[in-house]
């Protein structure tokens, strides 16, 4: 079974434009889940442009009391600075249930590359040992659409200690829209079995939408959690504009026959 984690860091971008409370981002996560979200992913940076720190210790709190999973998401490499007291330090504060490492840099507009597991396995393998004694999940962002050896890599995810690894989709959603995407597919696919046999579960994310999903799942066998956020914001604006529109007409008709 593949279960869905809504992301909410655009949520958070809407409300920061602002800089008020609205929209609330827990009662945006709880439609969310009310919805049958199965659970809730951020990805806090250390810049604070989408969900802060006292977002993600909301939302453990809601994900707590609803008995479902907080995928935290984010760089254990970052630096700490004022407001973001940095990955390890967050997931030991609200022990997620999975905490999934992603290796974005600062400057960064978003998440666009997995792991070099050659290069940083040393350095990840005792931070995962430590979350993993924290109780998290461990998965790791990862490469899936390389050459043979960069797919092959990823088995050393298994061997520094990962529970799972969240295959990065971007690449896929860009084949997708150009209008094929088979060879990047059987990439993904070629990964995912590589994992699986390392006893590695598979996640998946990035520009994942209701176009290109069906088409991920069907090719990608064993999908454990896809993780959508930023399509779905926006598909989510298209559905609820036509009733919210129509909520306001009513009100503004029914304040002219006042008048
Ligand atoms: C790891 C990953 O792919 C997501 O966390 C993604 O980065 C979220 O999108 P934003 O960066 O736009 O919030
Ligand atoms: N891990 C991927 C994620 O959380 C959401 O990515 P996107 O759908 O916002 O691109």
């Amino acid at each position: 079974m593949t279960v869905l984690s809504v992301n909410v860091n655009k949520i958070a971008v809407l409300r920061n434009s602002r800089g008020g409370a609205e929209p609330d981002i827990v009662r945006a996560a709880t439609a969310c889940l009310d919805a049958g979200a199965h659970g809730i992913t951020v990805h806090p940076r250390p810049d604070a442009r989408h969900v802060r720190a006292d977002d993600v210790d909301a939302l453990a709190a809601l994900t707590a009391a609803r008995g479902v999973e907080l995928n935290l998401e984010g760089n254990p490499f970052a630096p700490a600075r004022a407001g973001y007291p940095g990955f390890l330090a967050l997931c030991k504060r609200v022990r997620p249930a999975q905490a999934t490492l992603v290796p974005d840099d600062d400057g960064q507009l978003t998440s666009d590359h997995g792991f070099d597991f050659a290069r940083d396995a040393a350095r990840l393998a005792p931070l995962i040992a430590e979350l993993k004694a924290l109780g998290c999940r461990v998965s790791v962002f990862a490469d899936a659409h390389g050459d043979a050896v960069q797919r092959a890599s990823v088995a050393r995810a298994a061997e520094i200690g990962a529970d799972r690894v969240e295959l990065y989709t971007g690449p896929y959603a860009e084949a997708f829209e150009s209008g094929d995407a088979s060879d990047v597919l059987a990439r993904f696919a070629h990964t995912a079995r590589v994992a699986q046999a390392a006893g590695l579960g598979i996640n998946a994310g990035h520009d994942l939408n209701q176009h290109n999903l069906p088409g991920f799942l069907r090719a990608v066998p064993g999908v454990l959690e896809v993780s959508i956020g930023h399509a779905l914001v926006a598909e989510a604006l298209y559905a609820g504009l036509a009733a919210t529109v129509g909520a306001y007409r009513r009100i503004v008709d029914s304040g002219q026959r006042l008048r």
